[in-house]
């Protein structure tokens, strides 16, 4: 979209004028925000005293299985089309080949089942990488050190069919290894599950502001080193458009660029240049970020809702975001 001249000079030309009144504002208002681009990412644990808010994310809380079936219900009142389930695992039960990954019984697959019970309208997205369930916190198998891709993504692919059996209509790989939405996609179409979809975390950064997501999810302490040889460099642009163009490709129906709001400049590329599903992650750091500064009364709550639209108008269909139900809420 390249802007056209302005025909007429000034005063012919008076911008003010549309802006004058709300009825004159509305009329040209060019993006929306509605409940249905929102998507509301939930932390369900499985330990006893578990809930509760997460310190670096005031406002958010973990929920336990009962929790999850009643954020369920109120997305469905609300009108928000889909909860993405994150899981807050025994720290007992973490091991180095993150079987538990792949556990019909492990608490994200329970709350899927969960959540289908009470709401089965509602589109239930996953996580699809080992970090909850690693005892070293990363999102692949690590030997000598080293993140091993191809013995992951065979994990990644046991993780899919489980999470696709119990319910789920759209898994969320976030674990950037190379090959796996194919891999995934081959046998979700070999095993029965042809219709469940993949939001692939296409364009996933490297980023600092995932820290306090590693806190809800309890991976912070025992992250091992950092997550750069398989997330992308904030640096890079084209290295990001090659990732979802490598994602499309291999099937995954819809994409994300994650960080939002540091990274809108990619959100933009990849609509523009693909024209698929796009999605935005604002995610746990720019989530404390805000709501740190609203809390210590530096902003007012209206920066929410404005956050928000700024995916909008850089072109994603919808936003991941834990004011999904506060916006919402204001929305109606
Ligand atoms: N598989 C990990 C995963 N899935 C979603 C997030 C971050 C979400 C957020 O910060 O809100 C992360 C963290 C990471 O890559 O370390």
């Amino acid at each position: 979209m390249s802007p056209s001249p302005i025909a007429a000079p000034f005063p012919a030309t008076r911008l003010r004028r549309l802006r004058r009144t709300p009825a004159l504002r509305a009329m040209v208002t060019e993006v929306t925000l509605t409940p249905a681009n929102l998507i509301w990412p939930i932390f369900v644990t499985e330990i006893a005293g578990g809930e509760g808010e997460i310190p670096s994310m005031p406002g958010v809380e973990r929920l336990t299985l009962e929790g999850a079936k009643r954020a369920a219900e109120t997305a469905m009142r609300l009108g928000i089309p889909a909860i993405c389930i994150f899981p807050h695992s025994d720290p007992d039960l973490k091991t180095e080949s993150c079987e538990r990954a792949w556990d019909p019984e492990n608490i994200g697959n329970r709350a899927i089942r969960a959540i289908k019970q009470v709401a089965p309208e509602l589109a239930v997205m996953t996580d699809i990488a080992l970090d909850p369930y690693n005892a070293n916190g990363h999102d692949g198998l690590v030997r000598d050190g080293v993140i091993l891709n191809d013995e992951t993504v065979e994990a990644l692919g046991r993780m899919a069919l489980v999470q696709a059996e119990a319910g789920a209509d759209i898994l969320g790989p976030s674990d950037m290894m190379d090959g796996r939405i194919g891999a995934l996609r081959g046998l979700l179409e070999a095993n029965g599950h042809k219709d469940v979809a993949i939001l692939s975390y296409a364009a996933k950064f490297a980023s600092g502001f995932y820290g306090p997501f590693r806190d809800a999810v309890g991976a912070s302490g025992r992250l091992v080193g950092d997550k750069k040889t398989y997330q992308v460099n904030p640096a890079n642009r084209e290295e990001a458009m090659r990732c979802v163009a490598r994602d499309l490709s291999e099937g995954a129906d819809m994409v994300m660029v994650k960080p939002g709001m540091p990274y809108l400049d990619i959100c933009r590329m990849v609509k523009d240049q693909f024209a698929a599903p796009t999605f935005a992650y604002q995610v746990s750091g720019e989530y404390a970020m805000i709501e740190g500064a609203i809390r210590n009364g530096w902003l007012s709550r209206e920066v929410v809702a404005e956050s928000l639209l700024a995916f909008r108008r850089a072109g994603c269909d919808g936003i991941l975001s834990y004011y999904a139900p506060q916006v919402a809420e204001r929305l109606a």
